[in-house]
């Protein structure tokens, strides 16, 4: 799948955004190793603290349906410049991803960057630590 559909993809999440609180929407789209897209959208609650991220919903969902063979990831905004995740979704991509898992960061203007799980989160925490 070219990069392009699979942040289309993300936009497309992004639309059902539940956001009355920020008015910050973001969307998420996983592509999984058999090509399969699944997506997910920010969705707040009126206890801030419950507000769950695009990027987390979408991991959250294949994993749930048993697909953790996630092959790449895009988010997007409406940022200036590519958005960024925020440290709990890096923390869950470090969980469910491998380090060299590409993942792209986009905004609505068609500006996106690449990265990968280990650039946005080096030297992570993970379950070889709680090996000891
Ligand atoms: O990468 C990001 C950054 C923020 N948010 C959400 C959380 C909250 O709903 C809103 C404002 O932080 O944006 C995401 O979904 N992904
Ligand atoms: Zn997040």
């Amino acid at each position: 799948m070219e990069i392009r559909e699979l942040i289309e993809h993300s936009r497309q999440a992004r639309e059902r955004a539940y956001v009355p609180y920020s008015k910050f929407a973001v969307g998420a789209a996983v592509e999984l190793a058999d090509g399969e897209i699944v997506k997910g959208c920010n969705i707040e609650n009126a206890a801030y603290p419950l507000c769950l991220c695009a990027e987390r919903t979408a991991i959250f969902k294949a994993v749930s349906e048993g697909k953790t063979e996630i092959k790449r990831i895009a988010v997007i905004a409406d940022t200036a410049g590519p958005v960024s995740p925020c440290g709990s979704c890096r923390q869950v991509m470090a969980e469910f991803c491998r380090p060299d898992t590409p993942v792209f960061l986009a905004n609505l203007k068609g500006v996106y960057q690449e990265t990968s799980v280990g650039e946005l989160l080096p030297f992570s925490f993970t379950k070889e630590d709680l090996q000891g």
